[in-house]
């Protein structure tokens, strides 16, 4: 078996409450990612899916515990290149002033790297991962549907070559058919690029279809994790399995 990509070992997050007493957001969490497939981060709201997400692309440092990237500590690491490697696509797309075009080439000259043409491979190739209409690279990135915007931020992100992209609930504003076409265009990313994929979603169908297993988190600890269709079939634990039937969550997960 091929050795994880990213290993996160006994992470522990401690952050000042409100009341002004520290509180463990993470509690010892222990999981890795590997190339090519795509892992769902789920479980309740505030159990820390989103903190486990900032730790991976070193927007916050864990308290204890270690994050290895191929092997290497994230923390010997120089930020900007762990970003490099690890690509983040967040929840609510930002559109810089401009052309779609200009928004997807953004990625590099934010970096200072060499800016690919419109019309390079790479770039057709990502635009095709991210199901996004070579014709709307010309129009106002800020005129596009919701959808379009998520499905550009996306490939602003895979257009860089990421070889591990970080989403947290990437389809939480998107009708299913939306939904989907991001969730195959993920997919494509993990299969053809060998690409690593750790996404937070309550979108427990999106979940089913693409990720390749499942990790749920429950008050900062992982409380089971394991192929995702079948946890999501027959969960081991009581705890998923109320999550699972929870009707709140039940709606969130079927827009
Ligand atoms: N910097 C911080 N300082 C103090 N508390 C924090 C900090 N960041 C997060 N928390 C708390 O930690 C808990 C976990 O938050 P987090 O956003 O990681 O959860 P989540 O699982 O992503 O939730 P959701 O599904 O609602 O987005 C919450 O109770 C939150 O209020």
């Amino acid at each position: 078996m091929e050795p994880a990509r990213l290993r996160i070992d006994e992470v522990r997050k401690l952050a000042r409450g409100r009341d002004g007493n520290p509180v463990e957001i993470l509690k010892g969490v222990s999981c890795e990612v590997f190339a090519g497939e795509i892992l769902a981060l789920v479980g309740p709201s505030g159990g820390g899916k989103s903190t486990l997400v900032r730790l991976l692309n070193r927007l916050e440092e864990p308290s204890a515990g270690s994050i290895l990237l191929d092997g290497e500590d994230l923390r010997q690491m120089d930020p900007l290149q762990v970003r490099r490697r690890i690509g983040m696509v967040l929840q609510k797309p930002y559109m810089f002033p401009g052309s779609a075009g200009e928004n997807l080439l953004k990625a590099f000259s934010l970096r200072h790297e060499p800016v690919p043409p419109l019309d390079s491979p790479l770039v057709a190739e990502t635009l095709e991962l991210c199901r996004f209409p070579a014709d709307l690279l010309e129009q106002e990135a800020r005129s596009l549907s919701l959808g379009q915007q998520q499905r550009l931020n996306l490939a602003r992100c895979l257009v860089t070559a990421p070889e591990i992209v970080l989403l947290d609930e990437p389809t939480s504003a998107l009708d299913r058919p939306t939904a989907d076409r991001l969730g195959a265009g993920l997919a494509e990313f993990a299969r053809r690029r060998r690409g690593a994929v750790l996404m937070v979603t309550h979108d427990l169908r999106l979940a089913e279809r693409i990720a390749d297993r499942l990790v749920y988190l429950e008050a900062g600890e992982i409380l089971e994790q394991g192929a995702c269709r079948e946890l999501l079939a027959a969960p081991r634990t009581g705890a998923l399995r109320r999550f699972l039937s929870a009707p709140e969550e039940l709606e969130e997960a079927c827009p």
